[in-house]
């Protein structure tokens, strides 16, 4: 199989899809990969270090749109790239297609077969793709609310640890999976108050067991997230209802009556975010207010670590790509339900029951289109 490796294009977007490392694991089950000339020169990957690896350069990206029998990617396809895909090219990247209509249209009338890192499951359960994107974003929740309590952030104008005789900041976690569980680590690590809520009594009772009474731990509702987040002085929020729209757990009530100066990181906004006032932003504009409370809303906080995000996410994703390639789409996703799962659209069809319902389209189940 020819597979291509275009450059990102989202703002900031460093990341890239394929390491060199990968592409030697695809030379060396005899494809071939065409590279964008420069695709991991941002985080120094060089055209040479690819070539090394057997692959070829391509000048510009139609030539690798054009030409390969599937991409591989980092983010959802911009406009652009969505006009150069063809049916029965396969598209492999993350997707988030619930929130993004646009973007569901255009993969719909291109007729390529999509599948979407973040819906692929895991033997053991979980979503193995999305989780060391989640691991990179929960971390980094932390950093970027403690930087934007500053003053000059529009912030409170509190340390998030505190010091001896001033009490620490109150830092609410929203969602105790992959991104909570990270952004608890740091948080917890820099001397926060921390309280994680989540509907999960399981994972709750997992991270007791851990964190015993460094942490507060609350099972989530209406009323508790209300509670907590009047009180809070930054709250991430990492929901996830895996394909399906993020729910708006935090009112735009709720928001008019915190603190002045608190900060929301709302990550789970690729999924269309759990504030009801959040929108996406860019690494370029990262925050807005709203009622005096920053909102920080990026939706791909990934790409700020590029380097630590590509060699994480290509752990993950290499060794599918391998098995698409060497078996071709329907044949790896007939053997392997997991794959299936990433299915989003393909033929022009809606293969996600989340992702169909949440846009309003006919549900196709990815079996039909494997027969
Ligand atoms: N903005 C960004 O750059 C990035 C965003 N993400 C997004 O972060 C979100 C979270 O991802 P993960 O942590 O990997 O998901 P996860 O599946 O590991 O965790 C989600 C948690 O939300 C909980 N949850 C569901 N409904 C809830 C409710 N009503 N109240 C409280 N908790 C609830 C679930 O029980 C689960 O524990 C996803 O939307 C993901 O796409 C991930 C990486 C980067
Ligand atoms: C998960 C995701 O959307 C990202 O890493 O950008
Ligand atoms: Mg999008």
């Amino acid at each position: 199989m020819l597979v291509g490796l275009p450059k990102e294009i989202k703002n900031h977007e460093y990341r890239v899809g394929l390491t060199p490392a990968s592409v030697r694991e695809l030379t060396t089950h005899g494809h071939q990969v065409l590279v964008q000339r420069g695709a991991g020169a941002d985080i120094g990957l060089s055209d040479a270090q690819y070539e090394a690896a057997g692959a070829t350069l391509a000048a510009d990206v139609a030539t690798v749109f054009a030409q390969a029998d599937m991409i591989v990617k980092v983010k959802e396809p911009q406009p652009q790239e969505c006009a150069m895909l063809r049916p029965g090219q396969i598209l492999y990247t993350y997707l988030h297609l619930a929130p993004d209509p646009e973007q569901a249209a255009a993969l719909i009338k291109s007729g390529a077969v999509c599948i979407a890192y973040e819906t692929i499951t895991g033997p053991g359960g979980g979503l193995p793709l999305l989780a060391p994107m989640s691991e990179v974003a929960g971390r980094m929740a932390v950093q970027a609310g403690a930087a934007h309590l500053e003053k000059s952030k529009g912030g409170l104008g509190i340390l998030l640890g505190g010091v001896p005789g001033v009490p620490a900041a109150h830092v609410v976690i929203i969602g105790a999976g992959v991104v909570g569980t990270h952004a608890l680590q740091m948080a917890v690590g820099m001397g926060a108050r921390v309280t994680v809520l989540d509907k999960s009594v399981d994972r709750l009772r997992q991270l007791d067991l851990v964190f015993g009474n460094r942490i507060n731990t609350v099972y989530s509702s209406a009323h508790s997230v209300e509670e907590a987040v009047l009180d809070a002085d930054l709250v991430i929020g990492g929901v996830l209802i895996p394909g399906a729209a993020a729910p708006k757990l935090v009112t735009r009530s709720m928001i008019s009556r915190m603190k002045k100066g608190a900060v929301v990181v709302d990550v789970a906004i690729d999924q269309g975010g759990c504030f009801e006032t959040s929108h996406a932003t860019t690494h370029t504009e990262p925050t807005f207010m709203v009622d005096g409370v920053v909102h920080y809303c990026v939706a791909n906080m990934p790409g700020a670590v590029a380097r630590t995000s590509t060699f994480a996410l290509n752990n993950a994703t290499i060794a599918h790509a391998v098995a698409l390639a060497d078996k071709g789409w329907k044949q790896a996703l007939r053997d392997d339900p997991h794959l299936k799962n990433g299915l989003n659209v393909a033929n022009g069809h809606v293969t996600y029951e989340a992702v169909a319902k949440a846009l309003g389209y006919t549900y196709v189940n990815a079996d039909t289109l494997l027969a």
